[in-house]
């Protein structure tokens, strides 16, 4: 099995680590497979591939999409490294308005794999990070949502101080404001 499927406290939310395969010119990894993600329980078909660039101290989200574009994500870092999270955002889950984060980096070339209902963003680590995702659901501006990233109520842990928010971003509800 190249990956290694790692279920977290939000249900649905999965941490995947690819098997890397190294040799005197490189590496080689799977990063998806149909087959291998369905038996671990990820029955998702993605349409649409995803890539950001960002530099250190970058804090994207917490974004999602409404209703019937709600996306699930795997995502990861193919150069550099974040600290990625998952909210989740769906009120009938034991876990609703709970949230786990985890570093991912190209290195390793750990995966986070996110259902829809889930609220997203990242802060970058390294100097530079390019961000690749899969999503379930195409990008939908009409079903845009998302969250102040520093919302009292999640309290999510950034771990990093001062990070750079767009004005957008600056300028999301907060959760007790949101309309989910
Ligand atoms: C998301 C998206 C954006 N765009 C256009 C719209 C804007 O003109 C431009 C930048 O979009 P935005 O500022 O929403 O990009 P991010 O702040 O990286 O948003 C993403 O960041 C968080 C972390 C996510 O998980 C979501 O995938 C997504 O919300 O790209 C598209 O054309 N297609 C798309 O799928």
């Amino acid at each position: 099995m190249p990956f290694e499927f790692q279920k977290t406290k939000i249900s649905g939310v999965m941490i995947v680590k690819p098997r890397i395969f190294p040799d005197e010119r490189g590496f080689f990894m799977e990063t998806y497979k149909k087959s291998d993600f369905e038996s671990a329980g990820i029955c998702a078909d993605f349409v649409q591939d995803n890539h950001s660039y960002s530099a250190f101290g970058v804090l994207r989200g917490i974004h999602f999409q409404k209703a019937s574009h709600a996306q699930g994500k795997l995502v990861h870092a193919v150069e550099g490294s974040v600290w990625d999270v998952a909210v989740d955002l769906r009120p009938s889950s034991p876990t609703f308005k709970q949230w786990v984060g985890i570093t991912l980096n190209s290195e390793e070339g750990t995966m986070l794999y996110l259902p829809p209902g889930c609220g997203h963003g990242f802060v970058v680590l390294s100097h530079t990070v390019h961000f690749l995702y899969k999503c379930t659901t195409e990008y939908a501006p009409q079903a845009d949502g998302g969250i102040r990233w520093n919302d009292p109520d999640l309290a999510v842990a950034w771990p990093v101080d001062h990070p750079q928010v767009s004005e957008k971003d600056a300028a999301l509800p907060f959760f007790s404001e949101v309309s989910l």
